[in-house]
Formats: C-alpha cells, structure tokens, sequence
C-alpha cells in the first residue's frame, strides 16, 4: 500500500482520478486545466470521445466507448458532450460506483431520467454533482428557498447566432431581426428540453429553486449584445434577488459561456480543498 505524506507527515488523500466525456468546448477547457493542475491532487486519467483521434493535442488516452474510459478506474466522470451523453451513459457510470457531475442538467427535464439517476447514485452509494455552470447566486437561492420563496424567473439573452439549430429558427428570422425578441415563455422544464444546447441554466435554477414547472423562464434573440446574459430574479421571505450576468461566449461555441468550465473545475477541485467554501 502506497501513502502520500504532506509536507507536515500527515497522510495526504490519493489524486482524484478524473475521466471526461466530450472534448468540446467545456470539455477541452477542462481537460487543459486539469493537466495544468496535477499539483492540486487531481489527476486526468482519460476521455470518452466520438472519435479517438479528439484528444490527440492533450496527448491522453482516449476511448469511444464506455468500458474502457471505466477501465481508466476514475473516482468522478465528468459529462461535458450534451443530453444524449446522458441518456447513454450517465446511469451506468454511477451503477459502476463512480461519482458523476452533469454539465447537461437540463436533461434532468426528463422525468423519468431524473428518477434513474436518482435511484442509480442512491443504490451505488455516489453522488450526482451538477455544477453552477453559467449560472451565480445558487447558494443564496437555496438557502431563501429553505426560508420560503414564491416566485423565480430566469431571463436568458443571446445573440442571434447563438439560436440557430434551435427551434428559435421556425419562431422568427434570427438573421433578420433588429430588437432584442422574445421568442419563448415557459416552464423551465420546457425550455431545458426544448434548447438542450442553450437552457441547461433553466433547469439548474430550477432544481436550486421551485421545481421544473414553476420556475418561469424567458428566451430572447438579442442582436445587441455580444456574450450570453442570464438574468434572475427570486422573491420570498427572505427578501429579493435581482441578479444579472454578462457572460463572455466560449471562443469555440457561441451557445456556451465561457465562465461553464471553470464552474467545473472548481466543482472539482472543491472536492480535494482542505478549505471549501
Ligand atoms: N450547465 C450549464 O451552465 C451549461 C451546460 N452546457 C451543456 O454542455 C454541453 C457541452 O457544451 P459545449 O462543450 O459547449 O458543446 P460542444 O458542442 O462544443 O462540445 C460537445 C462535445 O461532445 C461531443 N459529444 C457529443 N455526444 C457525445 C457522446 N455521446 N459521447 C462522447 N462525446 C460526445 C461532441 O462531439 P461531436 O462534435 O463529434 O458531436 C463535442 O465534441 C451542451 O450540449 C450543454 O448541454 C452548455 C453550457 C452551459
Ligand atoms: O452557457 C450559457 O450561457 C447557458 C447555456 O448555454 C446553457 O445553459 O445551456
């Protein structure tokens, strides 16, 4: 048996074996910073692609299936590749017995997917992590909803481009339109089905907050701004919240803002912090 010391002589826990499915844009931000990061107990062991030649620059191993990314023995899959990702591996990796963290939480709109999950993490005796993502202020919202809240409602805004391949296409002329435009009001649950790409955010809120389908979301086409701006806002009896962020996009996926990655890596790194706040 092999123990890590500190610099103190105290044993020191093992690496936190880290395996990612997706090397896309979150997933390849993730992957660069854990390499750069080994020092801070985490270890990269691997990544489940589309296409073993994906992860060639990270030099890392990379498999397209799920058995040999288990293989690797990781203590935590992290899922960055979308809600078909999920569907098709996420509930095998926690029967596995590995911890999973969801950057597709909007997938979590699907009922009966949530309950497998649910029901895989609890029989495996491991945990589903869903990271803040795009989002801020969730440790606030989830203390007021402990206190009572009545109402909550997230504003998304992006750019035309960041709509296209969505159903926003059929609603209004993206490459057209001159004014900032709503194009959808609805549940949460509505919009994290119907904008997997665009409204994972809608559903993390919700969870955080009144549930699925009283969460009130807005979806608008905003040809003014540059980056991706959620806007929330909470009201019950522990007060108010307005709260609006102005989220630089990805330089790889004008969907996706760029602060999602690192809201992953500090999941991540929490879990090895002897201070985690
Ligand atoms: N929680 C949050 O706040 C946010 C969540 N998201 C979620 O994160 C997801 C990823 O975002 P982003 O990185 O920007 O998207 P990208 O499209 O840039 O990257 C997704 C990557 O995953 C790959 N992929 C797709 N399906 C699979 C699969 N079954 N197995 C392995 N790899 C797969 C894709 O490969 P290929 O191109 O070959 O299909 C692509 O390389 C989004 O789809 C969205 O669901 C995004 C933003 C914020
Ligand atoms: O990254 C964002 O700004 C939000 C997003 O795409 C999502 O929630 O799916």
């Amino acid at each position: 048996m092999t123990l890590n010391l500190n610099q103190h002589g105290a044993a020191a826990p093992a690496p936190l074996r880290v395996a990612l499915i997706g090397l896309g844009a979150i997933g390849r931000v993730i992957a660069q910073e854990l390499l750069a990061r080994e020092a801070d107990g985490v270890t990269l062991v691997g990544a489940l692609c589309q296409h073993a030649d994906e992860g060639a620059s990270l030099n890392i191993p990379v498999v397209t299936a799920l058995a040999p990314l288990l293989a690797l023995k990781p203590d935590l899959v992290v899922e960055a590749a979308g809600h078909g990702a999920v569907k098709a591996y996420g509930a095998a990796v926690l029967r596995s017995g590995v911890d999973l963290l969801l950057v597709s939480v909007g997938v979590l709109s699907d009922a009966a997917l949530h309950a497998e999950l649910t029901e895989a993490a609890t029989s495996a005796g491991r945990q589903l992590m869903l990271p803040s993502g795009a989002l801020a202020g969730l440790d606030y919202l989830q203390a007021a909803r402990l206190a009572g809240l009545s109402r909550v409602c997230l504003r998304s805004r992006k750019p035309p481009l960041a709509w296209r391949g969505t159903p926003a296409e059929g609603l209004l002329d993206l490459a057209a339109i001159t004014v900032p435009t709503v194009f959808f009001c609805g549940s949460a649950r509505e919009a994290a089905r119907d904008y997997p790409k665009n409204a994972n955010v809608a559903a993390t809120l919700a969870l955080c907050t009144l549930g699925m389908d009283d969460t009130r979301v807005e979806l608008i086409a905003d040809p003014c701004i540059q980056g991706n701006v959620h806007e929330v806002e909470a009201v019950g009896d522990a007060g108010e919240m307005r709260l609006q962020l102005n989220n630089t996009a990805s330089p790889d996926n004008p969907k996706t803002s760029m602060v999602t990655p690192y809201s992953v890596l500090r999941s991540i790194l929490s879990r090895r912090a002897t201070v985690s706040v």
